[in-house]
């Protein structure tokens, strides 16, 4: 499975009507903060715009929702795994992508043969209080090495000049919040990121 080279985490479905007509493709939605009703409302609105727009929507953290409402792609961190019905997830054929910060993490996911594995925080994150340092640059060609044919995502503090240095160190893809959503102006940012990556895509 090729994952394309932008990988972008919207907080809200509205992003998804303004940054997908630009191109963008890889789009996970991540909300934190609402309740069942608003979450399934805000799956239901970015599954109708990703298909509209050919892109893929991976849900994070809401994997019994994602299946209920027909999605095909979760991501789980190594908390949500301890808690998550991994035979449900695939009997629905839904794929899976994993976060990894250490070895342990990334023995724990190889053994589930998932369909992406991300590794981070490659770059410092303003996003999230992260218990493990920035991992840096060449942690990504450690991670690839021991991956084989399991796409890589690098998250964590990119830029479209981090991410070209994140793909061409061997990740696949290249994942990304505050530099595109913080952003003054999201949609010529986001219009660098798919330039940025264009020859990978
Ligand atoms: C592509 C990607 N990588 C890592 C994460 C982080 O997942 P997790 O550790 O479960 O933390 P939360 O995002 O749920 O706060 C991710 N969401 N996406
Ligand atoms: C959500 C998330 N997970 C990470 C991990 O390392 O697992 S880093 C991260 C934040 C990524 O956001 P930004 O592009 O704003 O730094
Ligand atoms: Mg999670």
């Amino acid at each position: 499975m090729k994952l394309d080279p932008f990988y972008l985490i919207v907080d809200d479905a509205l992003w998804l009507e303004r940054l997908l007509p630009l191109g963008v493709k890889l789009v996970q939605l991540r909300i934190k903060d609402r309740t069942d009703g608003e979450l399934r409302d805000a799956i239901r609105a970015s599954l109708r715009l990703c298909a509209r727009h050919g892109a893929t929507l991976i849900v994070n953290d809401y994997w019994r929702l994602a299946i209920e409402e027909g999605c095909d792609f979760v991501h789980l961190g190594q908390g949500d795994l301890d808690s998550a019905d991994l035979e449900a997830i695939r009997a629905a054929g839904v794929r899976l992508g994993v976060s990894t910060h250490d070895e342990a993490e990334l023995d724990r996911a190889l053994a589930l043969s998932p369909n992406y594995i991300a590794l981070g925080p490659i770059y410092p994150t303003v996003l999230k209080a992260m218990t493990v340092a920035p991992q840096g640059l060449a942690r990504i060609g450690e991670w690839k090495a021991k991956l084989g044919a399991i796409p890589l995502v690098a998250i964590g503090g990119l830029t479209p000049e981090r991410a070209q240095a994140c793909l061409k160190a061997g990740a696949d893809s290249a994942c990304v919040v505050t530099d595109v959503l913080r952003h003054a102006n999201p949609e010529a940012r986001a219009q660098q990121w798919l330039a940025a990556t264009a020859l990978l895509r």
